[in-house]
């Protein structure tokens, strides 16, 4: 693994992956990889959570495409450098913040989408031109497999590998040392990554779960919420790091939410749930006997029924919930929705704040201020309101935790400086030594004084005539210089400014960036 790791820093080290073209084609190269291999993902993906292709491709395929083409139409501007805003002791000098890669970066994906959040990151770390490790979840072997096949044959091999395997390999993984890790899964895994990565300096963004709670206010189209949370909650079998884990609502509302996710759970599988397309299954038998145990002692109004031959587990709602049975102390990943009963939104409010803080939060109301305000009065990874799961789909938002479910973030733009880093630059001319003497020593009042003119704008009368005179005399100077200028033909000389700027690489500078626009 070590000469592998080793083979892809010296790739990036040749400075391959930077150039903005190349960051393009390997882009395209992955685009047209999901276009021509279309029918074999699906079939991988569909193999892996029992889903049918259509599914697949809404839940997965559709994202990638719009992340690659997200980052096609706006990576010349992410790249670019950006002006920064000088103070007085810098107005003559360029002062920029140049994203830069960051180097060889470690993808660690789950299994629960398995395309999806294996290869977003990947397109944000392209991008961004760094080399990339991938590592697939080991449990969605058919999707891990058809990625091992595929990325080689269209992307550079000496800058993007893919690396399949399980605890084993990934623990071997982890020994290396990269510039970022980027991992998706559990938060007890999550620890172990960031352990490993703290004997490197390395840093992580952390993408695990947690329990998002749903708060269904009494002023709302109970209708409405219920299709939308019946969609957020049962898709993929419940098996969505922002399904609505839990709802909290008054204990008046419990059974009109109950029929209406009855009545709209048959509308959308129709009566026999088992035999829809659209209904999947549970990945592997720990986790069917996992979910399977959360309904122990559970008063189930809905659903229940289990079939461990096909790991099934039908839509099931649990009524009146007691807050400290084991279905809600940990994240349920599986289609069972408890209620659990508040007095009102205060309640609300401090239940979700006792707990740690979820990976998304959801809030029905008509009542735009009382969203507000459970948005003002807890935190969460992402706040949807009268809507589950969609904050992931806008790639303008940043997507990830806080707290225990998570840190840092990415999607869009955010993947881009995920795996960057902004790199401050101050270009200044060598000449301006009176300017520079305030800060070399000795040090006087007087050098403090002036320190404090320039800093922090502290102006006393006498300073600011001082420098209205100075101002006065440049002024005169330059129209002097002018003056001769024109009367003296050019003798092609520059001055040191010019020669300053053309001198940086035209990627380095914000007056003159990689597409040749000036500022
Ligand atoms: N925030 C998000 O975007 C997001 C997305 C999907 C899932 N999740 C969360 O992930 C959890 C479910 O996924 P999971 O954890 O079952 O995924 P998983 O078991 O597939 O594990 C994720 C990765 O960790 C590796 N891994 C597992 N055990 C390891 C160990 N002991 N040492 C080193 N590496 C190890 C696996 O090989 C895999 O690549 C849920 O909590 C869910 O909420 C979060
Ligand atoms: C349109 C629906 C897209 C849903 C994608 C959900 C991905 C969730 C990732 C976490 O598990």
């Amino acid at each position: 693994m070590e000469r592998q790791v080793q083979r892809l820093r010296q790739t990036f080290r040749s400075g391959r992956s930077r150039p903005l073209r190349f960051r393009l084609q390997q882009l395209e190269a992955l685009r047209r990889m999901v276009q021509e291999r279309e029918k074999d993902i699906l079939a991988a993906i569909a193999a892996d959570l029992s889903k049918s292709e259509l599914n697949a491709y809404s839940h997965e395929v559709i994202t990638i495409l719009g992340e690659i083409d997200f980052m096609l139409g706006n990576l010349p501007e992410l790249a670019s450098a950006r002006p920064a805003k000088k103070n007085l002791l810098t107005m003559m000098d360029e002062a920029y913040v140049q994203p830069e890669p960051l180097g060889v970066v470690l993808i660690i994906g789950a299994w629960n989408y398995p395309f999806v959040l294996t290869l977003q990151p990947l397109v944000g770390a392209i991008a961004a031109g760094n080399a990339a490790i991938v590592k697939p979840s080991e449990l969605s072997e058919n999707t891990a497999k058809i990625l091992a096949e595929l990325l080689p044959q269209y992307l550079d091999q000496d800058l993007y590998m893919i690396v399949n395997g399980g605890v084993e390999e990934t623990t071997e993984l982890l020994r290396q040392r990269f510039d970022h890790i980027l991992y998706t899964g559990n938060t007890a895994v999550g620890k172990i990554v960031m352990e490993a990565a703290a004997k490197h300096l390395t840093p992580v963004t952390l993408e695990l779960g947690g329990k998002s709670p749903c708060y269904i206010d009494r002023d709302c189209d109970l209708d409405v919420a219920c299709r939308r949370i019946t969609w957020g909650k049962y898709m993929n079998c419940g098996q969505t790091c922002i399904a609505p884990d839990y709802i909290l609502c008054e204990a008046s509302l419990q059974d009109q939410i109950v029929q209406k996710i009855k009545d709209t759970v048959k509308d959308f599988y129709g009566e026999n749930v088992k035999a829809s397309p659209d209904y999947e299954r549970i990945i592997n038998l720990r986790h069917f006997k996992r979910i399977k145990s959360l309904l122990e002692g559970q008063k189930i109004a809905f659903g229940g029924e289990t079939d461990e031959a096909t790991r099934y587990i039908a839509p099931t709602i649990l009524t009146d919930v007691d807050p400290n049975s084991k279905v809600m102390q940990e994240e349920i990943f599986g289609p069972i929705l408890p209620i659990v009963s508040v007095k009102n939104v205060e309640e609300a409010i401090n239940f979700i704040n006792d707990r740690e803080k979820p990976l998304a939060l959801y809030i029905f109301s008509h009542n735009n201020k009382l969203i507000k305000r459970v948005i003002d009065e807890t935190s969460s990874g992402g706040v949807t309101g009268n809507d589950v799961i969609m904050h992931f789909t806008v790639n303008s938002l940043p997507f990830g935790g806080v707290g225990a479910s998570g840190m840092g973030a990415y999607h869009g733009k955010y993947s881009f400086d995920t795996f960057s880093h902004q790199r401050p630059c101050l270009l200044k001319g060598l000449k301006g030594e009176s300017v520079n003497k305030l800060r070399y020593p000795p040090n006087s009042e007087s050098k403090v004084s002036w320190s404090k003119f320039f800093l922090l704008k502290q102006f006393n009368k006498g300073r600011l005539q001082l420098l209205l005179l100075v101002c006065l005399v440049a002024v005169a100077a330059v129209i002097v210089k002018h003056s001769v200028h024109s009367r003296v033909p050019s003798s092609g000389q520059m001055s040191f400014r010019d020669v300053d700027l053309l001198d940086f690489p035209a990627s380095s500078s914000p007056c003159l960036g990689d597409n040749g626009t000036s500022c």
